[in-house]
């Protein structure tokens, strides 16, 4: 299955073409400790660290060691086993699917950390499961006999070897930059490393939110490229239907706008992106230019859709039929948008009350956070993931513009943002959310 995401058939981004899409077909992986050096090796010492245990549990050992260093991946078993983590990259698009290098190993890993959902970020709404359905494009049913692997450490749950290995289930990209990505192949998800976004996962796993978030693993290295490994949030479900929601009323930093004034960069990209969506938008200036900032590109992007709005925009849509849309640039009103998650929720009310309860939970969650109080978060997903089962879960993603705010000040995330708050409305955007979907429910 190959989907072609509609942004893409624009010209890419000078980001999108040039260090967002190296070369990562290399299957070695280096370990590679956290950049900054300095998380608290003394806490963990001598025991198995709260995230590490998480993935323990849901991969099998031979896959992740935890020592006394938190964050240390070592995967020279995988190796020696002929293993690698992540698929062929030239396969990686964005709203495609992303398999798992079609290695009978790798298609093993993966049948294993299906079989038990207990190495998941918690989501309430998760159950066991045994549904062996076939995804629209099936799957090799091949099991492979050399792969020597470990039962994780105690989750409780069945043995996987006692469970006959099902269909591997490929990831899916919905939106975001292509080839920053790549699908492990134990539950796992490799994202291009930045800095920012590892802080935030390491805080974020000691934060109360961290049952909202992949579980994160650290740092791995591979053809000299870092990349972030977190849990991949499809891994336990069966033929999902997926759905991108860029959350909060601004989609770029305050930082940003600052640069702009000082270095302004104009960007043909986005002027050739924004033409394609209306040729009317640039002004005479940015057509005589034939280019235009990257904040006036957001912002314009922010109130064709339902940013400014509503304080959250549906970025992406992939269905369980393998149907994906990405065409959401000018989903605004509320009936349009309630049309789209409509269509995504389909007419089963357990999905709808489902995805309410998640979403509400982590409102409460959001609203007594030290991290999310601490935080200007911009330009972060809520991944809403559900298949035919009604099993559901949401989750925070991307904090690649998510930022430490200056001590001592919080946000609320509901007040309306004048520069130098730093508010980001991203749970005013949460409260219409839940609004919305609310008034959907009498529908399903
Ligand atoms: N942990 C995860 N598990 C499963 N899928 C994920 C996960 N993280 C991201 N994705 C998929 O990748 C897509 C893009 O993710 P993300 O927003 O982190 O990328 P990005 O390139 O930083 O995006 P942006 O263009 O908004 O900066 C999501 O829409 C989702 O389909
Ligand atoms: O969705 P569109 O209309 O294609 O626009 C992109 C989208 O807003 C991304 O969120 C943004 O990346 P960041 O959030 O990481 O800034 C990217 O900037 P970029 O081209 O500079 O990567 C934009 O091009």
């Amino acid at each position: 299955m190959r989907m072609t995401k509609t942004r893409m058939t624009t010209a890419p981004s000078p980001r999108s073409m040039g260090d967002k899409s190296q070369n990562c077909t290399s299957a070695s992986v280096d370990p590679v400790w956290p950049a900054n050096g300095n998380t608290d090796s003394t806490k963990h010492t001598g025991d198995i660290p709260s995230h590490c245990e998480n993935a323990l549990e849901n991969v099998p050992q031979l896959v992740i060691t935890c020592d006394v260093r938190p964050y240390r991946i070592d995967l020279e078993t995988m190796r020696f086993s002929g293993l690698s983590v992540g698929s062929h990259p030239d396969e990686e698009s964005i709203c495609s699917d992303s398999g798992f290098g079609g290695s009978p190993a790798s298609l093993l890993l993966r049948k294993l950390s299906n079989a038990s959902s207990s190495g998941l970020s918690p989501a309430s709404s998760f159950e066991e499961y045994e549904d062996d359905r076939g995804c629209p494009d099936g799957y090799p049913d091949e099991v492979p006999r050399s792969v020597i692997w470990k039962k994780p450490r105690s989750t409780g749950t069945t043995s996987p070897l006692s469970v006959p290995p099902k269909k591997p289930q490929p990831w899916v990209q919905v939106v975001g930059h292509a080839g920053s990505f790549h699908a492990g192949d134990d539950g796992m998800l490799l994202k291009r490393h930045t800095e920012g976004e590892q802080q935030c996962l390491q805080r974020l796993m000691e934060d109360s939110l961290r049952s909202f978030v992949p579980a994160y693993h650290g740092v791995v290295r591979r053809s000299d490229q870092d990349y972030n490994m977190m849990d991949d949030l499809l891994a336990h479900f069966s033929c999902p239907a997926i759905m991108d929601c860029k959350m909060g009323t601004r989609t770029y930093l305050e930082e940003d706008l600052a640069k702009a004034r000082e270095r302004p960069q104009p960007r043909r990209d986005m002027y050739e992106k924004m033409v394609d969506v209306d040729p009317e938008a640039p002004t005479a200036e940015e057509r005589a230019l034939q280019a235009v900032l990257k904040t006036r590109y957001m912002q314009w992007r922010e109130t064709l859709s339902s940013t400014t709005t509503m304080g959250f925009r549906i970025e992406g849509i992939k269905k369980a039929d393998g149907v994906c849309n990405t065409n959401f640039k000018r989903t605004k009103s509320r009936d349009q948008v309630i049309e789209a998650l409509q269509d995504f929720v389909g007419s089963d009310g357990l999905v709808l009350s489902g995805y309410l309860r998640r979403l509400k939970e982590l409102r409460l969650v959001l609203e007594s956070s030290d991290f999310f109080r601490t935080h200007e978060v911009v330009g972060s997903s809520l991944l809403f993931v559900h298949d035919g089962t009604g099993r559901t879960g949401v989750w925070m993603i991307d904090f690649g513009r998510t930022v430490p705010l200056p001590p001592p000040l919080t946000l609320d995330h509901r007040t309306s943002w004048v520069e130098g708050n730093r508010e980001d409305g991203y749970l005013w955007g949460l409260d219409n959310l839940i609004d919305v979907l609310t008034d959907m429910l009498p529908l399903t």
